[in-house]
């Protein structure tokens, strides 16, 4: 019987010998694989995080203590040790686990997360309520390399250093992001080993830091420096800077060692960071050679693992798009907040490397920096996902909005996503930019008109966002960018006449609608691809001749494609009846995005039985005997 077998609790972990330790090690890591194999998942970074999560698990009682992991992405062996082993391969899957630590799922899953760098500044939070309450557990922040390039990690360091509540921060340092990490911190950790006198010290018996730093500084001046690295407030180390005890690195993959500096951080009064040098992808080979490619790989088979093509997306397709207009305007820049490979950009950051920007996981410095650029004169792109581009909310109004800059923001999984859900859905980003002034919102339907959306919206200048969704798009042939065509912005197309009704569709929903209206000449389908500014002639004119109107989208019903439409009826004094489809006030777990358009009433078969009830189709013999 395995290991795993007998662990069903972190009380078990607890209980467990040093060589089990190493087993149960072991075959998280073939659990971890296994299911990764079967449905897709975050894979490399869960496989470099398999000695840490079972040393936490070890030394603390994690219903209790609080291990906040950043991303949680990496919490696969967590999960499977924390009394979900058997549901674990519904992980991502409709109505399975969540893909992060969600803190409804489990008491172990100290909160929710997905979006990086949230945990020091939660952690604090926890300590805080912890030391209020005279509480004693513990509090372990696990935060990897790229989540602290996020500015709010490193704010939130900054106050812990001021506040100094007792806590351990585990710096997971595997070097890698998505993308290799960036950034001077990352360069900096490089400069930073393992001094051999450290293990001179301990070779004079197990004691405790404390008393090893007091030794080094007795042990003369060559000690003396390297002792000033570790505790001096003054040294080169960022982390002292901040009021951050600094202890490391070590390696993150030997359990002893973990165990032996978790136990002796813990010992130590105020904040201490420990820094672990782990292997993004450890213990598979595959993942270990590309740790890029098998961070979050589709299913697989385990047995002869290889790195499948995604085929072509909407993201490859921009990725084209933004190295023909770069070519044809040495003026384009594309900034991206470390989603090289997600937003397409690896060709573009060969092609372009002297106007690419990778600013870590930085979406506010990314929003910032374009709008820098743009007041020199420059075009940039600001490349990003729905989801993330909350994260510079603040930055888009302040300091790209209000000075009506030049900033072409490249919206990439607009939408609902599938498996990384409700942290990651792609669903608001219609409401809280419309509302800006001088930003304008637009979404094609398809290949040939998103290159004339990003070509126009560069030639306009001014704030301009484009979404897409994310998955796969139809390829369009290559042509130059003179040949792409130059849009009327803020003008829709009536791609389907007719009489009674027509349907306002944005993107993906263009196609469900044609579908859904194919055999009914009366309901017209509108490719409703401006969202700000809305096209009011052709709303207006259809809404004088129609008997009702239906807006139809992949977003949030509050603030979308149908609030604008209906504010614009509404001052228009126009009374045509508006049916709006999307989703409603609630946030959407992960699943099958195709199921979920269904659910919600947008997508191609509830569409059509939309338009049965609103009497502008027959129902279907099948349906009709419902
Ligand atoms: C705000 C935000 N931006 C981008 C991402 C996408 N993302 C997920 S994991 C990741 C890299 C995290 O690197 P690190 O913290 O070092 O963890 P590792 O994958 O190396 O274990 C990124 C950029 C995110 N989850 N949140
Ligand atoms: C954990 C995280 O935020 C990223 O890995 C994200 O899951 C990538 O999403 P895509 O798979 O849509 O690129
Ligand atoms: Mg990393």
């Amino acid at each position: 019987m395995g290991v795993l077998e007998r662990v069903n609790s972190t009380d078990d972990v607890s209980a467990l010998s040093r060589d089990e330790l190493h087993a149960l090690a072991a075959e998280l890591r073939s659990e971890i694989i296994r299911v990764c194999s079967l449905g897709g998942g975050h894979l490399a970074s869960s496989l470099g995080a398999v000695e840490l999560t079972v040393a936490l698990h070890h030394l603390y009682d994690t219903a209790r203590d609080r291990i906040v992991w950043d991303v949680g992405h990496q919490t696969y062996g967590h999960k499977i040790i924390t009394g979900r082993k058997d549901r674990i391969d519904t992980i991502r899957q409709p109505g399975g686990l969540a893909g992060f630590t969600t803190s409804s799922e489990s008491p172990h899953d100290a909160l929710t997360v997905g979006h990086a760098s949230t945990s020091l500044a939660a952690a604090l939070g926890m300590a805080l309520a912890r030391d209020a309450r005279g509480d004693d557990y513990s509090i372990v922040a696990v935060i990897g390399d790229g989540a602290l390039t996020g500015g709010m990690a490193l704010a939130a360091l900054n106050q812990i250093g001021h506040v100094k509540p007792k806590m351990t921060i585990v710096l997971n340092d595997n070097e890698m992001s998505i993308s290799e990490n960036v950034g001077a911190l990352n360069t900096f950790m490089r400069s930073l080993q393992v001094q051999p006198w450290l293990h001179e010290v301990e070779a004079q018996g197990k004691r405790t830091l404390g008393q090893i730093s007091q030794t080094l500084v007795d042990l003369g001046s060559r000690a003396k420096k390297a002792a000033r690295r570790f505790f001096d407030p003054n040294s080169a180390n960022p982390f002292h800077a901040m009021g951050v005890r600094y202890v490391g690195p070590i390696d993150g993959h030997d359990i002893d060692q973990l165990l032996y500096y978790l136990a002796h951080v813990q010992e130590l009064s105020g904040p201490t960071m420990l820094h672990i040098v782990t292997k993004k992808g450890k213990g598979y080979k595959i993942a270990e050679s590309d740790p890029i490619y098998w961070h979050g790989p589709p299913k697989f088979d385990a047995s002869k693992p290889v790195a499948a093509s995604k085929g072509y997306t909407w993201s490859s397709a921009f990725g084209d798009a933004a190295c023909a207009l770069s070519s044809a305007d040495d003026r384009v820049w594309v900034i991206t907040p470390a989603m090289r490979e997600g937003s397409g950009l690896v060709a573009y950051s060969q092609k372009h490397p002297e106007r690419y920007l990778d600013v870590g996981i930085a979406e506010d410095v990314a929003v910032t920096t374009a709008a820098g650029l743009a007041l020199r004169g420059e075009k940039p792109i600001v490349a990003i996902y729905s989801t993330f581009l909350q994260r510079g909310f603040d930055q888009v109004i302040h300091d790209v909005c209000l000075e009506n800059l030049d900033v072409v923001f490249a919206i990439d999984r607009a939408g609902l996503v599938g498996g990384d859900g409700m942290t990651h859905q792609g669903v608001y980003d219609l409401a809280y930019l419309r509302a800006l002034p001088n930003m304008s919102v637009a979404m094609p339907k398809d290949v040939p008109e998103m290159r004339a959306m990003l070509k126009t919206a560069l030639k306009l200048g001014g704030p301009k966002a484009v979404r897409w969704p994310r998955g796969k798009a139809t390829p369009a042939p290559e042509a130059p960018v003179a040949a792409w065509e130059e849009l009327t912005w803020g003008s829709w197309e009536v791609l389907k006449e007719g009489s009674r009704a027509f349907i306002l569709a944005l993107g993906p929903t263009v196609g469900y609608a044609l579908q859904a209206t194919a055999d009914l000449p009366e309901v017209g389908v509108v490719n409703a691809r401006f969202v700000k500014p809305l096209d009011e002639a052709l709303l207006e004119r259809l809404a004088r001749r129609a008997e009702v109107l239906i807006t139809a989208e992949d977003h949030v019903l509050m603030g979308g494609l149908g609030s604008a439409v209906a504010e614009t009826l509404v001052d228009k004094g126009l009374r045509v009846p508006l049916h709006r489809l999307g989703i409603p006030d609630v946030h959407v777990p992960h699943g099958d995005p195709a199921a979920q358009h269904e659910a919600f009433g947008y997508g191609p078969r509830a569409l059509r039985r939309t338009l049965e009830a609103l009497g502008l189709a027959q129902p279907t013999l099948l349906e009709a005997s419902d």
